[in-house]
């Protein structure tokens, strides 16, 4: 995962044109009815189509059971699946077996100790995506909430150790968070918005350009 910029949440043909145009390398569509980016399978099927050799496509799906694995690979035809639930690394194993595709699995950070849940998914996931823990409140999503982490935290993890940052990054932070982490790729969701799942073309072009010069800067 090298200087990449994945763009989340996309949900019009419109807004994913933005992304694709301002270059992003992934782009991710939703598979979660509680999310206001949610997408229904035929929108995802044409969104994913439309992506097709310009993007790599990621469905982000929550605690999955084998019939939402099956029709989101069916209809989306995904690069890569974003687990970003409370997914075992055995039932993580499994998706990854029957999808017969990579899977990148979400850790939510809030202390240092949050770092020791990565070992027992060692050899079970092809990447890792470190975001904000979801807030406590019992109606909250478990991701996309526009949340950063202390990115501080990072500080003690194994330089060997590749992973995705995500989790409140902006056009306005990602700079900083590039800087700090050493990060070789981002993530956004809610930083490009300008509400609830509509995603904002200036805000995507503004992220994507902020986060480039940000990786050449680590060279
Ligand atoms: O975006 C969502 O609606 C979502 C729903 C359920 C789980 C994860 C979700 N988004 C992912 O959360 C992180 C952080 O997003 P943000 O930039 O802080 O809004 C990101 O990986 C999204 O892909």
């Amino acid at each position: 995962m090298d200087n990449l910029v994945k763009i989340c949440g996309l949900s019009t043909p419109e807004t994913l044109d933005a992304a694709l145009s301002a270059g992003a390398d992934l782009v991710g569509f939703v598979r979660f009815a509680k999310s206001p980016r949610h997408v229904g399978l035929d929108l995802g099927r044409q969104l994913s189509a439309q992506a097709r050799g310009r993007a790599q496509c990621v469905v982000l799906l929550v605690d999955p059971d084998d019939e939402a694995v099956f029709e989101a690979v069916e209809a989306l035809n995904p690069d890569l699946i974003q687990l970003h639930g409370h997914e075992s690394p055995q039932r993580v194993a499994e998706i990854r077996s029957r999808a017969q595709l990579p899977v990148m699995k979400a850790f939510g950070i809030a202390e240092h100790s949050d770092l020791a849940a990565l070992a027992p998914y060692a050899g079970k996931i092809d990447h890792i995506l470190l975001d904000a823990k979801p807030p406590r409140d019992p109606g909250a999503l478990p991701g996309g909430n526009g949340l950063s982490f202390d990115w501080r935290l990072l500080n003690g993890l194994d330089p060997k150790v590749s992973f995705m940052l995500s989790g409140g990054l902006t056009p306005d932070n990602v700079a900083e968070a590039i800087r700090l982490t050493r990060s070789k790729a981002v993530d956004v969701s809610t930083g490009v918005e300008s509400g609830p799942g509509l995603k904002d073309p200036g805000k995507i072009e503004a992220f994507i350009r902020a986060a480039r010069t940000a990786f050449a800067a680590q060279h």
